[in-house]
């Protein structure tokens, strides 16, 4: 068994590795936005020009929501003002800035993250876009026309530093039994020898779902009876989520405190819209934008504003509306500065009841759901839980991880993820071997010698030398083995011949087809399809060997308008897509749907390719 890791270096290594990252993602980004025109931005979808400020208001936090639709002056009479197509989303961070005027349009780039004002985009509609500014007292540019362009996020990395920069400086005394058990400084506390016994209690659990399967149960008991540490192992379809419910709603029954976290806001989302099917009282924390429509009863941003402690703070946000709007009608510039003056004190009065009306919601919700990097906000600072339980932990870097785990209480912790699926994009490249890693080991193996001499302690820790792709999911089963984790074997979404390869090469061929999806075909589709040789086979494989199938590579962004505006890279094969196209339309013959139909490549320039070959729309 691997020696237990060392605390201050693992984090050191995390920030070196951290850091390594982010400038990757910035260096990116910055040239991207330094070597081209807001024109050419806009052609490319990461800006959208000839905006103004069609009204102002106030969002969650006393900050300033600004709402921008097209400058009447480029939309032609009698045409709508629809903004032309972009690809600005929701939580996107961008710059709101005045838009140069005539030629220097063309040349204007550089510096663009210094100038103007930065904010979230909160909604986009086809006539206008929202954006929540960062800065209380930003002062928007009023008059004239506007242009928004996307930045670098980097809003998840300062939280994951600042998080690792504590764990760093956390003195030996300040570790817990939870943690120490989670660096293999102690080993997780023994299960109950009788746990495979049908007489243990918990083989007598009165399940909510009565379909669940053999291994689901197993999992769910494993989960209730650990004390540290156990992870769910669910390959593709077998029901990690429908699992997770499960024990979430076992762990409730035996009143246990709650925090549900995932790495991305749809895979909280998913757990929040299965969770209110069972009627589960829960606060969802997040930007309200980022959440989808049918689960924001749940977040904190509507509780707010519906809880019977909502109506003292709506009292000050009327009032700070009107101020707002009435920013825009004075020219007068002292006038001005009294309103803001005004508007200053109204959201400090605003803040200290919104808190006490948040602080309500939270303290007395027993189960509160955030994304890993949500959990880590003002709201949850010190709070206690007795599970943290984390969906798609495959998916999330360590670092993010632990930003739950080192702000709240806790003392048991429960993953489901698949450590054989892919892990969190990296986009430090070969970070296995870059230098930040080489380095930190360094650091981390100086740091080992020093902490323990320090300490006295006998104990040899490992140095950390982990990289930014070993998830913590693979971490902890490194340092603990097998016995923390139990497998989800039954899968619900392929047909068994579809599923034999990655079963026998990635999962010990453990997989089971459900009966319901072991031999579905094409054919039998509850609609009339004919029985060809494309629709009786789970499967066809053709070989594209030896053909002249060359691959090409084309600019990203070539097609964007007359101008080429270089996005980097992407691959495309013409006789690969004439022959996906060839074989859609056999399947379309025989009378499978268009809309059954799914084609997945990893290129957009092959999307491309395919696209206009067929009535495909693509995604
Ligand atoms: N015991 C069960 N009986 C019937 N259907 C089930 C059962 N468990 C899961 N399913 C179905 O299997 C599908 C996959 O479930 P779920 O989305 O929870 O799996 P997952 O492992 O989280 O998926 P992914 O592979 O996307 O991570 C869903 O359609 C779900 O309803």
């Amino acid at each position: 068994m691997p020696e237990p890791t060392d605390i201050p270096s693992f984090a050191a290594s995390q920030l070196n590795l951290l850091d390594a990252e982010l400038k990757a993602e910035l260096s990116e980004t910055n040239a991207l936005l330094s070597s081209h025109t807001p024109t050419a931005l806009a052609r490319a979808g990461l800006a959208i020009l000839n905006l103004n400020v069609s009204s102002i208001r106030t969002g969650l936090g006393g900050k300033t929501v600004v709402e921008l639709g097209l400058d009447p002056a480029v939309v032609t009479k009698g045409d709508k003002a629809d903004i032309p197509e972009h690809g600005i989303r929701v939580g996107d961070i961008v710059a709101l800035q005045d838009q140069p005027a005539g030629s220097a349009k063309k040349t204007e780039k550089r510096e663009l993250a210094v100038k103007g004002v930065e904010g979230v985009v909160l909604r986009v509609k086809r006539e206008v876009v929202e954006i929540l500014l960062n800065k209380e007292d930003a002062d928007v540019p009023s008059t004239g026309k506007l242009w928004l362009v996307k930045l670098a996020n980097d809003v998840t990395y300062k939280r994951m530093n600042q998080t690792m920069s504590r764990m760093q400086k956390l003195e030996d005394h300040e570790y817990t039994p939870f943690m120490r058990v989670l660096f293999g400084q102690d080993s997780p506390s023994p299960l109950p020898p009788d746990l495979n016994d049908p007489s243990n209690p918990l083989h007598n659990l009165e399940w909510n779902d009565p379909s669940l399967n053999d291994s689901q149960k197993e999992a769910i008991r494993f989960a209730l009876a650990s004390r540290e540490i156990s992870l769910i192992h669910g390959p593709p379809g077998t029901g990690k989520t429908h699992t997770l419910i499960e024990l979430i709603l076992q762990m409730l029954k035996q009143k246990l405190r709650l925090l549900v976290c995932g790495p991305s806001n749809i895979s909280v989302d998913n757990i929040v819209e299965r969770l209110a099917a069972h009627k589960v009282s829960m606060i969802r924390l997040g930007h309200p934008a980022r959440l989808l429509p049918s689960v924001l009863n749940h977040s904190l941003d509507v509780l707010t504003k519906t809880s019977d402690a909502a109506a003292l703070v709506r009292d000050v946000r009327k009032e700070m509306d009107d101020k707002q709007s009435s920013i825009r009608k004075t020219r007068n510039a002292r006038e001005r500065r009294q309103v803001y003056a005004d508007l200053k004190e109204l959201r400090k009065e605003y803040r200290e009841r919104e808190k006490g009306c948040v602080n309500n919601l939270v303290h007395g919700s027993k189960v509160v759901l955030a994304t890993l990097h949500g959990a880590g906000g003002f709201h949850l600072r010190g709070q206690e839980f007795d599970v943290v339980i984390v969906d798609e932990a495959s998916q999330a870097l360590e670092a993010q991880c632990w930003v739950p785990l080192l702000w709240v209480k806790a003392s048991k912790l429960v993953l489901a993820g698949d450590h054989l699926q892919l892990p969190p994009t990296i986009k430090s490249l070969n970070s296995k071997h870059a230098k930040p890693a080489q380095q930190s080991k360094q650091d981390a193996i100086k740091s080992t010698g020093e902490e323990d001499n320090k300490a006295g302690s006998s104990v040899k820790r490992a140095a950390a030398s982990t990289t930014l792709e070993t998830t913590l999911f693979d971490r902890l089963l490194e340092l603990h083995g097998p016995s923390i984790k139990r497998m989800l074997t039954t899968q619900y979404r392929m047909h068994e011949t579809i599923m034999r390869f990655p079963s026998n090469e990635l999962y010990e061929s453990k997989l089971i087809a459900a009966d319901f999806v072991k031999d579905r075909l094409l054919k039998d589709l509850p609609y009339q399809i004919e029985d060809t040789d494309d629709t009786r086979e789970a499967v066809v494989f053709f070989d594209t060997q030896g053909g002249d199938f060359g691959e090409k590579t084309e600019d990203e962004e070539m097609k964007k308008g007359g101008k080429k505006v270089s996005l980097g890279d992407s691959k495309c094969n013409q006789a690969e897509a004439a022959l996906v196209a060839m074989h859609v339309n056999k399947l379309v013959k025989a009378g499978v749907k268009a809309e059954d139909i799914a084609v997945v490549t990893p290129y957009n320039a092959q999307v491309r390719r395919i696209s206009p070959m067929h009535d495909i729309v693509p995604a």
